[in-house]
């Protein structure tokens, strides 16, 4: 049964055409560019869905070795950028870190021509774990990374730099898994913000740089950081469960559950929890993924409310030993295909984005005079 789509925060209203993405068109599907995201997120590595959203199609073996290689030499974070960002004090939240450093880049190697949107948007690609790394590291452990490493892939490179070791297989494999998921999702807050700026005819790093803000709030993309907060306090799933049962009498919102558009199932939550119970084996835990499917239950019995894509992101990015504050900024580095590719897609065929407001403010009046007031 589809959602009723209706009411306030523009809900069910068509602002724009897109050929990116299809969500909840049969209630819980998602598609990219016409294909399943689970047959992508089972058969393909990010990269070669990163390739699809932005250029169009699916790579062949070796157009995909190619984007691999330029990325892999993209990961290089000029002097200047490093110096802000060793400026950045070590208790800065990782979005914000991530916004100035992608807003610095935009000064430095900003995008002069339009027809510079795909290369300038690899960059930002390549670049976007490094500048998370390499601060995260440099305020946490005083060290300087070296950036570019060799590794085959992006969800590897960001584990090497964060770990300072390459990453295991499983951890590689889940990083590919995850950044397919979050890749891209219609007309969702972030992406919106970025369509609105892309409208004004304004470049791709301030589009890129609000689209961070917008991501950053706990009712998009920071609900992974926030689930994991509330996840990690559970000692038990008999304690989730009544810890839950008064959150939900307080009316509280719980984080990771929920959905603008789907009605009954976010089709990205089966995939990673999947894999959130994989890696629960490796590392030999016995609390949180049980923790987290207690609340599942619990969420659908007591509410009729599902996991959406951020819930089982929380247990299975802490499994493979990531930083919480860290949880949303790699939503960022696989969003970023999606943001540039809808600012590709409004440019193509642009009016400025302004709608009208209803006003229930004052009717006219006089300005009195000052000493009158
Ligand atoms: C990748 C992503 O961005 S996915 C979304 C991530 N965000 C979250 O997980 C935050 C928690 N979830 C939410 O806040 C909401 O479900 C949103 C923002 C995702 C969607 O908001 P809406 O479309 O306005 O929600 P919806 O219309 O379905 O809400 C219906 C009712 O369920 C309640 N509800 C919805 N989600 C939750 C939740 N997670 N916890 C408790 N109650 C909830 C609403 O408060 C509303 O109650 P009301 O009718 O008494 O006001
Ligand atoms: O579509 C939305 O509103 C939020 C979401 O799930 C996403 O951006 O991935």
């Amino acid at each position: 049964m589809a959602k009723v789509l209706s009411g306030a925060g523009l809900r069910g209203q068509v602002a724009g055409k897109t050929a990116l993405s299809t969500v909840g068109k049969s209630g819980s599907g998602l598609t990219y560019r016409g294909y399943d995201i689970k047959d992508l997120a089972n058969t393909c590595e990010f990269e070669e869905v990163a390739y699809l959203i932005l250029k169009g199609n699916l790579p062949t073996a070796s157009e995909l070795a190619d984007y691999k290689a330029s990325l892999k030499n993209m990961r290089g974070l000029p002097d200047s950028l490093k110096e802000v960002l060793e400026r950045i004090p070590a208790d800065a939240h990782p979005m914000d870190v991530l916004r100035t450093g992608c807003s610095f880049l935009g000064n430095i190697e900003g995008e002069a021509d339009f027809d510079q949107q795909q290369n300038v948007t690899d960059r930002m690609l390549a670049v976007f774990p490094s500048i998370i790394c390499y601060w995260y590291r440099f305020s946490h452990d005083g060290v300087r990374i070296d950036v570019e490493t060799n590794d085959d892939s992006i969800g590897g490179h960001f584990l090497h730099m964060l770990h300072g070791e390459a990453p295991k297989a499983l951890f590689e494999k889940v990083m590919h898994v995850s950044l397919i998921l979050y890749a891209e999702h219609e007309f969702n807050a972030s992406t919106f913000t970025a369509r609105v700026c892309a409208s004004t005819l304004s470049d791709i790093h301030s589009c890129i740089t609000g689209a961070i803000g917008s991501l950053r709030g706990p009712l998009h993309g920071g609900a992974n950081e926030a689930a994991m907060d509330m996840i990690e306090k559970f000692k038990s799933a008999d304690q989730a469960e009544e810890e839950l049962m008064g959150m939900l009498a307080r009316k509280d919102k719980i984080m990771g559950f929920g959905h603008a558009i789907y009605s009954e199932s976010d089709p990205r939550n089966d995939i990673i929890k999947g894999w959130s119970e994989k890696l629960a084996a490796e590392v030999g835990d016995d609390v949180l993924y049980p923790v987290s499917v207690r609340c599942e239950e619990v969420m659908w019995r007591e509410k009729k409310l599902f996991c959406n894509a951020d819930f089982f992101h929380a247990s299975a990015y802490n499994f493979m030993n990531i930083p919480t504050k860290l949880f949303t900024p790699i939503f960022v580095m696989s969003r970023l295909t999606g943001w540039a590719a809808h600012v590709m897609e409004q440019r193509e065929d642009n009016r400025i984005i302004r709608p009208s407001a209803e006003y229930t403010g004052e009717e006219y009046r006089d300005v009195p005079p000052i000493n009158a007031r």
